[in-house]
């Protein structure tokens, strides 16, 4: 239902991509259970740059992992694309995670023998990727992120943005609609988590892709379309920037 409405943004309309609706997360059970999400409605038009800001421990790795479908709510429901993540059975969510969806986290997670090229061929082989396509794919999404002339070196021959760059080109090599990132700027200084930022707002206007992220860091609350503040498990301001 969420999908289906459209927003204005820059004077046109603009469908969703993902919404969720009343949705709750509760881990544990009895007097231990702990209510961590208590009812998140929120949706994201489809090619902006979301973030979600909030205190440690409000709950946005747990909304970022509903989102992802790597978690199901306890209630509620998340649509993502028209059609809800919830209602479908783990090969399925397991299939919309690997083809539309393109997951970045704090820790780079580089394999360190493998260069910056065969990290991001490697996982288009394993989640499947046409090999045809594969060197192509990998390459113009490193060049995406500004690393075609470095493309060849391995991690620790990189500094921690290009290594997160290259994070960022695995993530996006099979064109994913929707990539999420879990503070993926919270091991780097000020200066490249801005480069990060830059990088993802070129995603954002050049190929349409929607970006929602997690983050404490003020300066990049200025760069992002709309932020969502999370306070004890709820949207607290839906506001735009
Ligand atoms: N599997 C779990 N079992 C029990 N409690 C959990 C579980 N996962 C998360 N929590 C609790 O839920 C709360 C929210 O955690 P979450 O990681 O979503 O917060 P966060 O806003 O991302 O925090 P940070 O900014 O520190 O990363 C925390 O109190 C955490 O301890």
């Amino acid at each position: 239902m969420y999908c289906k409405r459209l927003y204005k943004q820059g004077g046109k309309s603009v469908p969703n991509i993902i919404a969720a609706s009343g949705v709750k997360r509760t881990f544990g059970k009895g007097s231990g259970a702990v209510h961590v999400l208590k009812g998140v409605d929120l949706t994201v038009p489809a090619g902006s740059l979301v973030a979600f800001k909030g205190r440690s421990g409000s709950g946005k790795t747990t909304l970022i992992n509903l989102l992802s479908a790597l978690d199901r709510p306890s209630e509620g429901s998340i649509t993502f694309e028209d059609r809800e993540l919830s209602a479908m059975s783990n090969k399925e969510r397991d299939l919309v995670r690997r083809t539309r969806m393109g997951l970045i986290f704090q820790s780079f997670a580089l394999i360190p023998l493998m260069s910056a090229y065969e990290n991001v061929e490697f996982i288009l082989r394993v989640s499947g990727f046409p090999a045809a396509e594969r060197k192509a794919a990998a390459t113009a999404a490193l060049e995406q992120v500004g690393l075609g002339p470095r493309m060849n070196h391995r991690p620790f021959e990189l500094s921690g943005g290009e290594q997160q760059r290259t994070a960022i080109a695995r993530a996006i090599a099979h064109k994913p609609s929707l990539l999420l990132a879990d503070e993926p700027t919270a091991e780097l200084d000020s200066k490249t988590g801005l480069q990060i930022m830059k990088v993802f707002r070129q995603l954002v206007e050049a190929s349409g892709m929607t970006i929602i992220m997690t983050t404490h860091d003020p300066a990049i609350m200025e760069i992002v379309d709309h932020v969502y503040e999370l306070e004890d498990g709820q949207i607290v301001v839906p506001a735009s920037t």
